[in-house]
């Protein structure tokens, strides 16, 4: 399978990472970004090809994948119009930006599928949310599936609109996780551990309670019971918790990312034009 990737940052390098000499080798990955320092790296570091701007190996890839930022996705789009004779599956990555639209920049080019995937995909332990418009054939939604299936799980959607609800938990989730992990290391820190000992703790404990929350047939609910002894110190804490607000802040904030990304849609998409 020869997949492009046009734009090679952070979630395209990701997801080089972990389709690189696993679902299809390096040599037939092709970046094109304007950065050569960028370029540079991922040649390295994973046999790809590069190219600063869209070249001939565009036209001969099955697969392009759309990993600028939104913002830069017309642009990129009306630039891609003419390399699409050879009909790729075009799979992008870019939150807010609606299929229609999309398609309407590509000249009208509709096997298109609309995907949201996130950074652990670098490791293989990605989630993507996939939505096919209606120009993709049976046998391109499979490759969009075994491409992403290759950097973790899929789950497709029917209807677009729900990717971005999508895009604000497990697209950006990551981040949330980070930040919570942060907070932990340096509450950890302030209460007299070391850096060392409080990033050990916290990532271990995240990961032990996310493996535990997976494979337990109990609800995250009644697991979070069975950490808090009555009068005991989870109590405490989660007692801090609730009267700070923290459970209704996360959910305001996570409605925050999908209403930007609705916004953006509508922003970037404009009046049909
Ligand atoms: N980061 C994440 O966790 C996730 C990101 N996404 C989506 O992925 C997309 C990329 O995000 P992210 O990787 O974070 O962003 P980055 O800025 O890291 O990557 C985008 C890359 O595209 C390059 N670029 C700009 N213009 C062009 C062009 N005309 N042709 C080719 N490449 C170009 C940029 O170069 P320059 O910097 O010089 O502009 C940059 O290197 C976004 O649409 C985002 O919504 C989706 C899921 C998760
Ligand atoms: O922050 C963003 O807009 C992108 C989309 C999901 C994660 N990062």
């Amino acid at each position: 399978m020869k997949i492009t990737f046009i734009g090679g940052g952070n979630m395209a390098s990701a997801l080089i990472a972990g389709l690189a000499g696993q679902l299809t080798a390096g040599a037939n990955i092709h970046v094109v970004d304007p950065n050569p320092e960028q370029l540079a790296r991922l040649a390295d570091n994973f046999g790809v090809t590069t190219a600063t701007q869209v070249d001939d190996k565009v036209g001969d890839s099955g697969v392009i994948v759309l990993a600028v930022k939104p913002q830069q996705m017309r642009e990129v789009a009306a630039g891609l119009a003419p390399h699409l004779a050879g009909q790729p599956l075009l799979l992008s990555i870019a939150a807010g930006i609606r299929g229609v639209d999309l398609a309407r920049w590509l000249g009208g080019y509709g096997a298109i599928v609309r995907t949201m995937p996130n950074t652990p995909a670098l490791i293989g332990r990605g989630i993507t949310g996939m939505v096919a418009m209606g120009g993709v054939t049976a046998a391109q939604k499979q490759a969009a599936d075994d491409i992403m299936k290759a950097v973790g799980a899929t789950v497709w959607l029917d209807d677009e609109a729900l990717i971005d609800p999508v895009t604000a938990v497990s697209g950006s989730g990551p981040a949330y996780v980070f930040y919570f992990i942060e907070a932990m290391q340096q509450a950890a820190q302030e209460l007299g551990l070391t850096e060392e000992q409080g990033k050990q703790l916290a990532l271990a404990t995240f990961a032990g309670a996310s493996q535990l929350a997976a494979q337990s047939p109990d609800e995250v609910a009644v697991l979070r019971e069975r950490v808090t002894s009555k009068g005991g110190t989870t109590y405490a804490a989660l007692v801090s918790m609730e009267q700070s607000g923290v459970k209704q802040a996360i959910i305001e904030a996570v409605k925050a990312a999908s209403a930007r990304g609705r916004e953006l849609g509508e922003q970037l998409g404009g009046d049909g034009a």
